[in-house]
């Protein structure tokens, strides 16, 4: 019998709840990825697959052999030199196999894929875009509370400014980790049907964040006769003038990522149907509910803060659908902990039948007023935890 169930709590949506009573020290849930990606900047240094940690070597076991490579150069018309993927070790064979087997005919398409964002990436550059108010007379507005509408609208504009894949803005090497991961999940999506664990529909159950990412974002001075409010028809000038630096930043990740994955590149496997709308539902659920991957640390103290602590690196990231009913709680009953690339959540006090089962985002040393900002910064939502409720009636 699952010790969790989904249930829906006011004001903080889905949850999950304890089905019985849960003592101390329980494994309540192991959770295992549709996605990963490793963090740039510990690429040699972080396993593929595990994501163990070899700092200052490297990892030993390269994704592809001398005789791999001889294939792929024929099959692609790539010099073989070219073919280093430096950036996909392994810390075992085992590791490289496990690997394998979980992609399977995504395996070469993954490889593609590293190796055309690898030779784009050289070639990036950065171009501002224009801001401000445009002096016009628009006749129709809409409510950007109204999600319905603001979807429609986001869409219209998405069309009309990325369609050239025109939009260029430095790109980071936390993009690059990010072109991956999306990526990854795309191949998921078009070989789903050789899965029968992990598939992408799980995926779209996870909560969408991009309209109140946007509404964050917005700056609603703009118009000021029109506070929190769009204007219906707009040109692409318009469009440019108004989208939150924020969204153009991910307008042009796409425009990058469409661009790199699908021109022609001697013969190097293009990545398919890339729309606009593919990559942001899956960019637009990666924020706010991926986990980080972190270096794994024996120290039973930092285990016991979710296995996160200053002196430890973030190695990676990765999409867990079956993980991301954890509501956030500043007084966290369940804590995550990292085993190679599964998330176990363990109990850290015991949890009564019909309680939720809640996990810590970050850091909760603050006091509330603060708390509360830094989650609304970085996950959009106001804090409905318990301890949030009583420490601000207390201030009030
Ligand atoms: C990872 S999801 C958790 C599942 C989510 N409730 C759902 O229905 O899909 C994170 C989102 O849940 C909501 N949430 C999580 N913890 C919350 C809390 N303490 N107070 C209010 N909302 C919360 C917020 O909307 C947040 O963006």
């Amino acid at each position: 019998m699952s010790l969790l169930e989904i249930s829906v709590l006011p004001g903080k949506g889905r949850c999950y709840i304890a089905t019985t009573y849960i003592p101390v020290g329980t494994v309540i849930h192991v959770s295992e990825p549709l996605a990963t990606t490793v963090s740039q900047e510990w690429t040699p240094e972080t396993c593929l697959w595990c994501f163990d940690f070899a700092y200052p070597k490297k990892q030993k076991i390269k994704a592809v052999t001398e005789q791999d490579k001889i294939k792929l150069s024929n099959e692609w018309s790539v010099p073989k030199k070219n073919l280093a993927f430096k950036d996909m070790l392994f810390c075992s064979e085992n590791c490289k196999l496990n690997c394998q087997n979980l992609l399977k005919s995504e395996w070469v398409p993954m490889l593609a894929i590293h190796y055309r964002l690898d030779c784009e990436f050289k070639n990036t550059c950065n171009v501002p875009t224009v801001k401000g108010p445009i002096e016009l007379e628009f006749s129709k507005w809409i409510d950007i509370n109204n999600d319905e509408a603001l979807s429609a609208w986001l869409n219209n504009a998405w069309t009309c400014l990325t369609e050239d894949l025109d939009i260029y803005r430095e790109v980071q090497n936390t993009d690059r980790s990010m072109c991956r991961l999306i990526a990854a999940c795309i191949l998921r999506k078009q070989n789903s049907k050789d899965y029968n664990l992990s598939p992408f529909q799980d995926l779209l159950v996870i909560q969408n964040n991009e309209l109140s990412h946007f509404k964050t974002h917005f700056d609603s001075s703009l118009y000021p006769n029109h506070p929190q409010q769009l204007p219906l028809h707009c040109t692409k000038e318009v469009y440019l003038s108004m989208m939150p630096d924020d969204i153009l930043d991910v307008m042009a990740l796409y425009c990058f990522f469409a661009r790199t994955l699908t021109k022609p590149l001697h013969k190097v496997p293009v990545l398919s149907d890339i729309s606009h709308e593919l990559f942001r539902s899956i960019f637009f659920r990666e924020r706010a509910n991926s986990f980080g991957l972190w270096e794994m640390s024996n120290d039973e103290v930092a285990n016991a803060s979710g296995g996160v602590s200053d002196d430890l690196e973030l190695l990676g990231f990765g999409i867990y659908p079956s993980a991301v009913y954890f509501n956030h709680s500043c007084d966290a009953n369940v804590i995550k902990v990292r085993d190679g690339r599964s998330m176990k959540f363990i109990s850290r006090r015991m949890i009564d039948e019909g309680e939720e089962a809640c996990i810590s985002y970050g850091s909760v040393d603050d006091d509330v007023h603060n708390r509360r900002q830094r989650l609304l910064e970085h996950y959009h939502f106001l804090c409905q935890c318990i301890r949030c409720i009583q420490e601000d009636l207390i201030i009030r």
